[in-house]
C-alpha cells in the first residue's frame, strides 16, 4: 500500500436530521489527519471538499426520501471525483458529512474496480429504502441502495447499478436494526455481524470472516467507517449514538486486520458531528482508526 492517499471532504447534512455533521470534515482535518497519514510515509493531497447545498436554501419535497434531489446531486458530483483519484491510482479517504455520502463514494470507486466487496463499519445497518424507512432520512439506506434496492435515481448513480454483490457485503458492529430493514438484510443474503457475534467470538475471529468474505471474488475492499460503530465513549460526536458499541482497543485491531489483508482499496468516515463531540474527541478516534487502517502499528 504505497499509494498517493486523496481526501475528499462531503460537507453534506442532509441526509440525516441534526445539524452539525457537515462540519465533519473541518473536525477531521483539525485532528491532522494529513499530517499523521504522512508520518508514515505516504503522500497525501487534499482535493478539498464537494459542493453541498445548505438545508436552509433548500425544501423537502418527498418525507420518505428527504433532499432527494440535493443527495442525488451531490452524489454525482462525489462519484465523478472519486472516480478521477481512483483512475490516477490515489487510495480516495472521503470526509462525510453523513452516511449518505457512501452513495457517492462506492460509484466512484466501482466506475474502475467493478468487483468491490464492502466492509460496512456501523452499529446500523443503512439498508432501508424509501418504503421501509421510519425517518424518511437517506443515511439510513445507501447500503440498500449500494445493492440495487431503492429508489430508482440513488441506485443509478454513476450510471450504472447495481454497484455491489450483497455476498460480498458485510455489516461489523450492528445493534440498532430496523424490523423491515432486518427483512431486507436476511432477504439479501448479507453477513452481518452484530454486537453479539463480536462479544461471543471476538473481533479478531469476525474480522477474518469479515475479510473473507469480502475479498471473496472481488479486486478490493471499501471500508465504509461510521464513527457511531464505536462506542460513545469514544465517539460521543454522531447524530445517531447507539450504547454498547466496538470499543477502542477493537477497532484499531479491526483496522490493523484489515491493514494487513493488503485488499483495503479506499474508505469513507462518516457522521462526525463536530456540536455534538466533546473536544473534538470522534475525529480524533476516526484519525486514529484511519492511521491503523494505513499501516501505523506500536512497533
Ligand atoms: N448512517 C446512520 N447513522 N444511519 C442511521 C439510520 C437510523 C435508522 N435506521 C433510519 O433509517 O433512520
Ligand atoms: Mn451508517
Ligand atoms: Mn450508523
Amino acid at each position: 500500500m504505497d499509494k498517493t492517499v486523496s481526501i475528499i471532504g462531503v460537507p453534506m447534512d442532509l441526509g440525516q436530521g441534526r445539524r452539525g455533521v457537515d462540519m465533519g470534515p473541518y473536525a477531521i482535518r483539525y485532528a491532522n489527519i494529513k499530517e499523521r497519514i504522512e508520518r508514515l510515509g505516504r503522500t497525501v493531497k487534499d482535493q478539498g471538499n464537494i459542493n453541498v447545498p445548505t438545508a436552509e436554501t433548500e425544501t423537502i419535497e418527498n418525507q420518505k426520501l428527504k433532499y432527494l434531489p440535493e443527495v442525488a446531486r451531490v452524489s454525482e458530483d462525489l462519484a465523478a471525483k472519486v472516480g478521477d483519484v481512483v483512475r490516477q491510482g490515489h487510495f480516495p479517504i472521503i470526509l462525510g458529512g453523513d452516511h449518505s455520502i457512501s452513495i457517492g463514494s462506492i460509484a466512484g470507486v466501482t466506475q474502475h474496480i467493478k468487483k468491490l466487496g464492502v466492509i460496512w463499519f456501523d452499529a446500523h445497518g443503512d439498508m432501508n429504502t424509501e418504503e421501509t424507512t421510519p425517518s424518511g432520512n437517506i443515511h439510513g439506506m445507501p447500503l440498500a441502495t449500494c445493492i440495487g434496492v431503492g429508489n430508482e435515481q440513488l441506485v443509478n448513480i454513476g450510471g450504472f447499478a447495481p454497484k455491489l454483490r450483497p455476498q460480498n457485503v458485510v455489516i461489523v458492529g450492528a445493534r440498532s436494526i430496523d424490523p423491515e430493514e432486518r427483512e431486507l438484510i436476511k432477504q439479501h443474503g448479507i453477513t452481518c455481524y452484530t454486537m453479539h457475534e463480536i462479544d461471543k467470538l471476538g473481533i479478531a475471529k469476525v474480522m477474518e470472516e469479515a475479510i473473507r468474505i469480502a475479498s471473496d471474488g472481488t479486486d478490493g475492499i471499501h471500508l465504509s467507517l461510521d464513527l457511531d460503530s464505536i462506542d460513545p465513549d469514544m465517539c460521543p460526536g454522531v447524530g445517531t449514538p447507539v450504547l454498547g458499541g466496538v470499543t477502542y482497543r477493537e477497532g484499531h485491531l479491526a483496522m490493523e486486520m484489515l491493514f494487513q489483508s493488503d485488499k483495503v482499496v479506499s474508505c469513507d468516515l462518516v457522521e462526525v458531528n463536530p456540536i455534538l463531540d466533546e473536544h473534538n474527541k470522534t475525529a480524533r478516534t476516526a484519525v486514529d482508526l484511519v492511521c491503523s487502517l494505513l499501516g501505523e502499528s506500536v512497533m
